[in-house]
């Protein structure tokens, strides 16, 4: 590729990375040929908005901690230190209010109609961090430069009908204001004043000044950087950290953004929209002992932090909130409402606030944006199912974990009284436990669905079979991304029975179910099986008889969709993989290698691997 811009070429050989799950940010910055990794940011968009005097710092300040999250996890975690950290963080803005992705399609349609027929403002906030490690330490200095664009956007008078329609789409739901200019949303468009990939989601041109700026010659930023900043500040030192995922804004660990009550003040960046300026972290001595001890604490109240969000889920404090009048109660209300007592409400909803899933204002306590998104029992992302499951069934095998380890064997008898195993055997033979358990596979086939299904270029396929797909809700998701493919969903008779309590809401009759046993019966006729979350359960015998079925059903050129955990390569991680490892029985964690190789002794080549950053990534395989 021929590069335009002779800043972007300065980057050839540094570790560049895009701390963005933002597809269009993937996009901007390879379309001018910047070669960079993606690591999306833990960090969680929950920032107190009322801390920031203005739209664009606020956007500056989330661009900033998402992009620091990610340089100081990189050098645990990947065992790298990346020399450029890129976060940025798109809002829309209007009447005051800030507009970030509507957390449902009436949050959409809030939106959207506030936006029709007025002009509002798009303000993308950037950080760009150089970072360097100290030798020998894991420490890391980082500089920060950071900068935001605004661009106004006139919208045309919507009427409610198109409004809809475009709600419908699907189009909104992950993008500020509820939106995509680049796409359909154009349509919505009467005139843009400004930079329009800074709408999209990426300032590109600005970004580019900035680069200009940062690697000009000597006496430049970078050169001065591991020294003083050029304003003779110290360097800034940024200790590795834990993922904002296990340390929540407000807990110990934390040690940047502000939390829910606005105790820790933020450094509330003074960027400019025209200058680059540094911002000073604090500087660290290097307190390794001290590192280790939070990581010890962290790991130590680890199954704290999961009871508190499963007993807050069962109590259905989530629920309570969002269906108050104004979205808050008092502590006391809470507990008239959940039927529990005064003291231990307060305590459970204090504990909520310290892992970031309420916020309190004075006595008032509300959900938060993730709480939003995932706990409400009824949202589109809803984890309640799979919560559920966790703390009735996961929580109790994993208080026998010592049992299980010493004897290795699963401890279903242990905890429940019976042998069991998966969904034929006698414990799941209870209708609440069917339906309990087909609720977890529902709320992770949600949350993931859509990255899965959307993971490979399936648009020369007609007929896809989700095999053991449950509830449908994967099979779904399929449809609904692949306008061009129908989908069987194939399952045990007693969970295709059940399925009644699944309807979706925007039915596709292009979702067909078909009833039979995967390993008996005869499977549909399909050119795309879909397979997730299901090898794992499975011995490497198992999957080879189930896997031989497949290629005898396939023609030349059908393929195998593998959605699973994937295990690095080294089996180091992700934990999340490792950790559900110890409560299976007969299956096994896998890595994408060790499943490519199972499907090639049956004919099928490993075509592509995505890693999706949700909760399955996916393997595509086609017959040779
Ligand atoms: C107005 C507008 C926004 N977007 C997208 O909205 C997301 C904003 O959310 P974010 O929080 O800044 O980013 P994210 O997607 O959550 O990713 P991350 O950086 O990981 O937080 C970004 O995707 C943008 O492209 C469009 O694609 N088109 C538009 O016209």
């Amino acid at each position: 590729m021929v590069l335009m811009n002779p800043v972007i070429s300065k980057l050839t050989g540094k570790l560049v990375v895009l701390a963005s799950a933002s597809p269009r940010r993937l996009e901007i910055l390879t379309n001018v040929g910047l070669r960079f990794e993606v690591v999306p940011s833990w960090f969680k968009e929950t920032l107190d908005k009322r801390l920031f005097k203005t739209p664009h710092e606020y956007a500056v300040e989330t661009a900033k901690q998402k992009a620091l999250e990610v340089a100081k996890r990189m050098p645990f975690k990947h065992l790298k230190t990346p020399d450029i950290v890129i976060g940025a963080d798109t809002v829309v803005t209007v009447d005051g209010l800030i507009l970030e992705k509507p957390v449902d399609k009436q949050d959409a349609y809030r939106m959207l109609s506030r936006l029709s027929g007025k002009e509002h403002s798009v303000f993308t906030g950037v950080a760009i961090i150089l970072c360097h490690e100290k030798e020998d330490t894991f420490q890391l200095n980082a500089f920060i430069i950071d900068f935001y664009e605004e661009t106004k956007v006139k919208f045309a008078d919507l009427s409610d009908d198109l409004l809809w329609e475009y709600i419908n789409s699907g189009e909104p739901m992950d993008k500020a204001g509820g939106y995509g200019i680049q796409a359909l949303g154009g349509m919505l468009v009467e005139y843009v004043h400004g930079d329009f990939l800074n709408v999209v989601g990426f300032p590109l041109n600005q970004f580019c000044k900035k680069l200009g700026l940062i690697f000009s010659p000597p006496g430049s930023l970078t050169h001065n950087s591991t020294q003083n900043s050029p304003q003779g500040s110290p360097v800034d030192t940024v200790p590795p950290a834990e993922p904002a995922a296990s340390s929540p804004p407000g807990s110990p660990t934390h040690n940047g953004p502000p939390d829910s009550q606005g105790q820790n003040i933020p450094s509330a960046s003074t960027a400019h929209n025209v200058s680059t300026h540094v911002n000073n972290v604090r500087e660290h001595e290097t307190e390794d002992g001290k590192e280790k001890l939070s990581k010890m604490i962290e790991l130590m109240d680890g199954f704290k932090a999961s009871k508190v969000l499963f007993t807050a889920s069962k109590l259905r404090v989530f629920d309570v909130l969002r269906s108050s009048k104004t979205g808050e109660l008092q502590a006391e209300d809470v507990a008239q409402e959940i039927k529990a007592s005064i003291m231990g409400t307060e305590r459970l909803l204090e504990a909520c606030v310290s892992l970031g899933l309420l916020q309190r204002t004075g006595k008032e306590y509300t959900n938060t944006a993730m709480s939003r998104h995932f706990l409400l029992s009824d949202g589109p992302l809803s984890l309640q199912g799979y919560i559920q499951h966790c703390n009735e069934l996961v929580w109790p095998l994993f208080t026998h974990l010592e049992t299980a380890v010493r004897e290795g064997t699963n401890q279903h008898e242990k905890a429940f009284g019976k042998t069991s195993n998966l969904f034929q055997d006698a414990y799941y033979s209870r209708h609440e436990v069917k339906l309990r358990f087909m609720k977890a596979m529902h709320s992770i086939a949600k949350v993931s669905g859509r990255d899965v299904a959307t993971a490979f270029d399936l648009s020369k396929y007609k007929t896809a079979c989700d095999l053991g797909g449950c509830t449908g809700a994967m099979a779904y998701e399929f449809a609904k991304a692949h306008p061009g493919l129908s989908v069987t969903m194939f399952d045990l008779p007693e969970v295709i029975e059940m399925r009644g309590h699944f309807r979706p809401h925007d039915a596709d009759d292009r979702v067909s179910f078909v009833a039979g046993d995967f390993f008996k019966d005869e499977l549909p006729k399909a050119d795309v099986y879909i397979l997730a979350r299901i090898l794992h359960d499975w011995s490497d015998e198992k999957v080879h008889i189930l896997l031989s079925k497949i290629a005898k059903a396939c023609n030349p050129g059908c393929c195998v969709l593998v959605s699973e955990i994937f295990l690095d390569e080294d089996r180091k991680g992700p934990s999340r993989g490792l950790l559900q490892a110890l409560s299976m029985t007969e299956g096994r964690q896998r890595s994408a290698s060790e499943y490519s190789l199972l499907l090639k002794s049956h004919g099928f080549t490993a075509a592509q691997v995505k890693h999706t950053h949700n909760l399955l990534d996916a393997i595509l395989c086609v017959t040779e």
